[in-house]
């Protein structure tokens, strides 16, 4: 036993204690302080979140240079772009058993290997197979990395700093997200070969995190569960410093104890978690927040905010990449904001927020392309269609836009539009027209204006200040919370299956919402589909207020207790009451034989008489 491991202090008779700013403040008399190797442990974890990033958000600039070099056409382009987030979706529902059964730090050196081959492969490919299989094993190392992270972190943070070391993995994702648009800018420049770097860079951060791996230690939670209790002492004496580990050590032996007493320590997880009610109301929050994430329409937004942007007026291709580059900024920095709220507001009062604030956005988002809609440029003339295409039939700018093989074709004097017409768009690229005076894509000021997918519009200021808002609103909360939450609601034996669940649930929503959108907005329009996602949000914030506890300051054996009562009642215990149940364990004021037994209404009987 380290030399940090005393006997057990009593704390029955000081009860849980709550600082004016809602922070616990540490039973043991330990101050809060915390060594600075755990901020090492988190950094180096987080850059699992970092490449996952990057290896999502890097692919849009890669894809501009990638596919006049190699000349891919839209279903290449589309198998390059979704084949990474398709294997993710993947690896992350496998890698709950991987996480069990090697320990998160085996995984985490896995992920960081597979990603630093898959930045290899990227970089020398020759032709798009390699390509292909390139974007396959980053992908697998990104599901990876996506479910063992958060949980390792979590796993090692002193509940104090739980929820804000989590958090940190969240803005190291979008942290890559904005790496990776920065990089896509400066490589943009360099036609020939520049997506090999923009691609290949990702291998840095990789051997980083992989060397520094190589000297971090693993979860002493998991080493515990694997009876490696020895270790698992000396682990937490070196993450814990100079503070006392008793009780720690304590509650995390007992909880394993009591999981493997109540569980009879055997069968299939899933079935184990589906099977016992507070593991399978975890797992309903769990994977409904992930879904909601996704269905908020994140990566949408991300993903058109190029389109959004040259609706604003931004016609030149590299201008565009940069004000992308503003757009994955702005999610960075607000992502910051949420860790800074995280331990301060709680998690609970964190995503309600977020989620009020991202429904309202994604409503001016919609009135904005509404407005635009109805005052969209007419066409004022057909030319002759050698192929007599659809694009003849569209009366109107918004129309046309819709239809994917058109295109629209104007001349802009000031804010007038005038000599405009609706043609296809050429089967090479969608830069130009087919045929026709826009089928040359001439720099000229005053020559023809080639809009595919977007119209010109004077009401692009309210899309412009729904596509911030949106982005204000939701890296707080809705970003980075469900990884947060899902890091923490589990107990031990449940966790890695969990979380494997729950970030594979991101993936499936992620592929599915980002292959649906054009042929949503094809069917409903733009702002249909925003007025959708909307109503998604609305669905995601009842789910939220009914389902979500507290979880700010609890020790991650509590909970559990959290979810004793029923689903979206909120009957399980409150994070306070969970905290008695916790102090009361340490005390003797109750037998092990007692404790074994505390249910959630013994407890709030047992508190309540306290
Ligand atoms: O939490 C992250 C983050 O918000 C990213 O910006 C988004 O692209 C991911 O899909 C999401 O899981």
């Amino acid at each position: 036993m380290g030399s940090k491991r005393q006997t057990a202090a009593t704390v029955g008779d000081r009860g849980p204690v709550e600082t004016p700013s809602g922070d616990t403040e540490n039973l043991l008399g330990q101050d809060d302080s915390t060594p600075c190797f755990v901020y090492v442990l988190a950094f180096f974890s987080a850059l699992g979140g970092f490449l996952f990033g990057y290896d999502t958000g890097v692919v849009s600039g890669a894809m501009l240079l990638l596919k006049k070099e190699m000349n891919l056409n839209a279903l290449w382009q589309e198998l390059l772009v979704s084949s990474t987030v398709g294997a993710a979706a993947l690896s992350a529902l496998c890698g709950g058993s991987l996480n069990g059964w090697l320990g998160r730090r085996i995984c985490i050196l896995v992920a960081s290997f597979i990603f630093g081959v898959g930045g290899v492969i990227l970089s020398i490919a020759q032709d798009k197979v390699v390509l292909l299989a390139g974007r396959i094993v980053v992908g697998l190392g990104i599901g990876i990395a996506s479910m063992t992270v958060p949980v390792y972190i979590a796993e090692v943070s002193p509940p104090h700093l739980r929820g804000q070391l989590v958090t940190i993995n969240a803005l190291f994702i979008t942290g890559g997200q904005f790496v990776a648009s920065v990089v896509d800018g400066v490589f943009s420049y360099l036609s020939h070969s520049g997506w090999r770097y923009m691609l290949g860079l990702s291998t840095v951060p990789a051997v980083l995190q992989f060397f520094g791996f190589v000297f971090l230690p693993e979860s002493p939670r998991w080493l515990l569960q694997k009876g490696r209790s020895q270790e698992a002492c000396q682990v937490l004496s070196r993450i814990r410093g100079d503070q006392n580990i008793d009780e720690e050590y304590d509650t995390i032996k007992a909880s394993i104890e009591e999981e493997e007493r109540e569980a009879g320590a055997g069968g299939v997880v899933i079935l184990r978690i589906l099977s016992h009610g507070p593991t399978r109301r975890a797992l309903v929050v769990g994977c409904g927040l992930q879904m909601f994430q996704q269905l908020s329409g994140i990566n949408t937004v991300m993903y058109y905010s190029a389109t959004i942007l040259q609706m604003a007026g931004v016609r030149d291709d590299k201008q565009a990449i940069w004000l992308a580059a503003a757009t994955s900024a702005t999610n960075f920095v607000f992502t910051l904001v949420g860790v800074w709220l995280v331990d301060r507001v709680g998690r609970r009062k964190l995503t309600l927020g977020s989620l009020l604030g991202t429904g309202l956005s994604l409503t001016l988002l919609a009135v904005g392309f509404l407005l635009s809609a109805q005052n969209s440029p007419p066409v004022t003339f057909h030319p002759v269609d050698p192929h007599n295409s659809t694009c003849r039939l569209y009366s109107s700018c918004d129309l046309c836009m819709l239809d994917p093989y058109c295109g629209f074709c104007f001349r802009e004097n000031g804010t007038t539009v005038s000599e405009s017409s609706c043609v296809p768009v050429s089967q090479a690229s969608t830069d130009h027209a087919a045929w026709g005076r826009c089928f040359n894509n001439t720099e000229e000021s005053d020559g023809p204006i080639w809009a595919y997918n977007y119209c010109p519009t004077s009401y692009s200021w309210i899309v412009l200040l729904g596509l911030i808002l949106y982005l204000a609103s939701f890296a707080p909360g809705m970003g980075p919370m469900p990884w947060t939450v899902n890091s923490e609601i589990y107990p031990l034996w449940a966790r890695s299956t969990g979380n494997a669940c729950s970030a594979g649930v991101n993936w499936i929503f992620n592929v599915l919402v980002s292959l649906t959108f054009l042929h949503v907005a094809e069917f409903l329009t733009y702002y249909g589909a925003f007025f959708m996602y909307t109503g998604l949000v609305v669905l995601g914030l009842l789910f939220v207020y009914g389902c979500l506890p507290e979880t700010k300051g609890l020790q991650l054996e509590d909970i559990e207790n959290l979810f004793t009562g029923r689903l979206c009642s909120c009957g399980g215990l409150s994070a306070n009451e969970s905290r008695y149940v916790h102090y009361t364990r340490q005390s003797s004021d109750l037998s092990p034989a007692q404790y074994g037994a505390v249910d959630s209404d013994s407890a709030i009987a047992y508190i309540t008489l306290r």
